[in-house]
């Protein structure tokens, strides 16, 4: 944690593909910077557990929009133990399952369920700068697809994380098989590049928007890229950790 809390809070945006090393390079920058973690990609996914749990066929946008327009969420926002309940029940570990990953583009793809999680967003980002939150003022890191240009795009460091297709595949391979060979590559496709593809139709984060600092990880290690990510943050905003 840094020694003194700087005056106004950080807001630092954080966009990319699906296996980019998004979550984990965002949690240890904020653990680094004393910031709040705000995880959007597991908000889309807690209202898609939400909506199952609830019966809602997915291909409803009416009904799911309903849905998610009173989704009884709670974010926790500690980059070391990040937290995620709906309705009172911890899904922090439902939510990462195959279920959830297949299915979750049909709800993040509703452009009624994008405004209402945009405006949730939003509101929490602006909570982190108040001096009793999580961070005591210092700010927070938000990640996502959208949060460079839609959710934040005043945000003091704005950064679009990439890696290559087969850098990606490899990744969410080992971590869903326990090896990057090429039939676990295989098997991933559906759930790195269909779901980018599907995603890709209502928000764009293969390329960054202007003013937006592209951090390519195909040939860091996790580290390299934290590293890489703090660079750019001390750079934009003369705030280092
Ligand atoms: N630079 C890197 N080098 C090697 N492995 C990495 C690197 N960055 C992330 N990883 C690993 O890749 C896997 C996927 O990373 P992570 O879940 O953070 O990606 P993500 O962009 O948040 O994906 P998604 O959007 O699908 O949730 C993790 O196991 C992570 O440890
Ligand atoms: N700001 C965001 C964050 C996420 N999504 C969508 C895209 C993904 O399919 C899904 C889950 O995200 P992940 O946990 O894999 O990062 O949510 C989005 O559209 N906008």
């Amino acid at each position: 944690m840094p020694g003194t809390t700087p005056s106004t809070p950080l807001v630092i945006a954080i966009d990319g593909p699906s296996g980019s090393g998004k979550s984990s390079v965002s949690k240890r920058v904020a653990t680094r910077l004393g910031l709040a973690y705000l995880d959007t990609g597991a908000m889309y996914r807690a209202a898609t557990w939400w909506c199952l749990e609830r019966g809602v066929p997915l291909d409803d946008a009416d009904a799911v929009a309903a849905e998610v327009a009173a989704l009884p969420l709670v974010m926790g926002v500690d980059p070391q133990a990040p937290t995620v309940h709906v309705g009172g029940v911890d899904v922090a570990e439902a939510i990462r399952d195959t279920r959830i990953s297949t299915a979750v583009s049909a709800v993040a793809t509703n452009l009624a369920v994008r405004a209402e999680l945009v405006r949730l967003q939003r509101a929490a980002i602006a909570a982190q700068g108040l001096p009793d939150s999580f961070s005591g003022g210092r700010g927070v890191l938000a990640e996502g697809r959208d949060i460079t240009t839609v959710v934040a795009p005043d945000a003091d460091a704005r950064i679009l994380l990439t890696a290559s297709e087969d850098a990606r595949l490899a990744r969410r391979a080992l971590d869903v098989h326990g090896t990057a060979d090429a039939a676990a590559m295989l098997a991933t496709r559906d759930q790195v590049l269909r779901r980018d593809a599907d995603d890709s139709t209502v928000v764009q984060f293969h390329v960054a928007a202007d003013g937006v600092v592209t951090v390519d990880s195909s040939d860091l290690d996790l580290e390299q890229t934290v590293q890489a990510v703090l660079d750019v943050v001390a750079t934009v905003t003369g705030r280092a950790a």
